[in-house]
């Protein structure tokens, strides 16, 4: 049995989040960012989250909260792991985990070895990180872009323990990924998708058996 975790992120509807639990996804997420076409209300995410209650650990995704969307977040949703994608520094990540009670899960933006090189900060602040590719100049979304990062750029890195790869994954290149980079744990969004916003089950089935389909052996995640 493989030891890789899957993230299915932007889950909008019963049929897609039943799909990702049914397919047997660890980590199930839901965007709440007015700009995303995976947009969806406190109060949606919440009937969501409660249906994945117990099944998987729903993750909640804000970008540059104040300290009432925090607030009001954690009650509606009650997610077991906020997950930060905006520009939030080092400080504002420590202060939100501390205010929220919730664990958190920051990402970053990797393009180049020296974005690297703040890791061990982040995960001083941080109870997981998520390395995502860059937005391209102009992208309306902070990440969700379908986008992948040179994974070679991991392979020499020392990365902390619960890092996980996201950024243009699909069921076609998860596999190779995974094998390049040695993590352990990955997150999909737009490779599931048959347009921006829409989920297919069938992309999500076999998202996680690609994932899946790899030996047990991984550096860490
Ligand atoms: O999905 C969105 O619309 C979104 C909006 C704002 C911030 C982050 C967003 N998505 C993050 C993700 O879905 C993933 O964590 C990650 O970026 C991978 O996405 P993809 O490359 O589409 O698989």
């Amino acid at each position: 049995m493989s030891n890789v975790r899957v993230k299915i992120c932007g889950l909008s509807t019963e049929t897609t989040l039943d799909a990702a639990l049914d397919a047997g996804a660890d980590l199930v997420g839901f965007v709440h960012f007015a700009k995303s076409p995976r947009h969806l209300s406190l109060e949606a995410a919440g009937r969501l989250a409660g249906r994945a209650r117990g099944r998987a650990e729903r993750v909640l995704l804000l970008v540059d909260p104040d300290d009432d969307l925090l607030a009001a977040a954690i009650e509606a949703v009650d997610p077991d792991l906020i997950q930060l994608h905006g520009r939030e520094s080092p400080e504002r990540v420590a202060f939100l985990r501390r205010h929220g009670g919730r664990p958190i899960m920051k990402a970053l933006g990797i393009a180049r070895a020296e974005d690297l090189a703040a890791l061990a900060v982040w995960s001083d602040v941080a109870d997981r990180l998520l390395l995502d590719a860059k937005p391209p100049p102009g992208a309306a979304l902070p990440g969700g872009n379908g986008i992948a990062f040179d994974w070679d750029l991991l392979a020499q890195s020392r990365l902390p323990e619960h890092t996980m790869l996201s950024g243009g994954l699909d069921a076609a290149n998860v596999a190779e990924a995974l094998a390049r980079t040695g993590l352990s744990a990955v997150d999909v969004s737009s490779g599931v998708e048959v347009r921006p916003g829409e989920k297919d089950p069938a992309r999500i089935a076999a998202f996680v058996t690609a994932a899946r389909r790899q030996p047990a052996m991984r550096r860490r995640g």
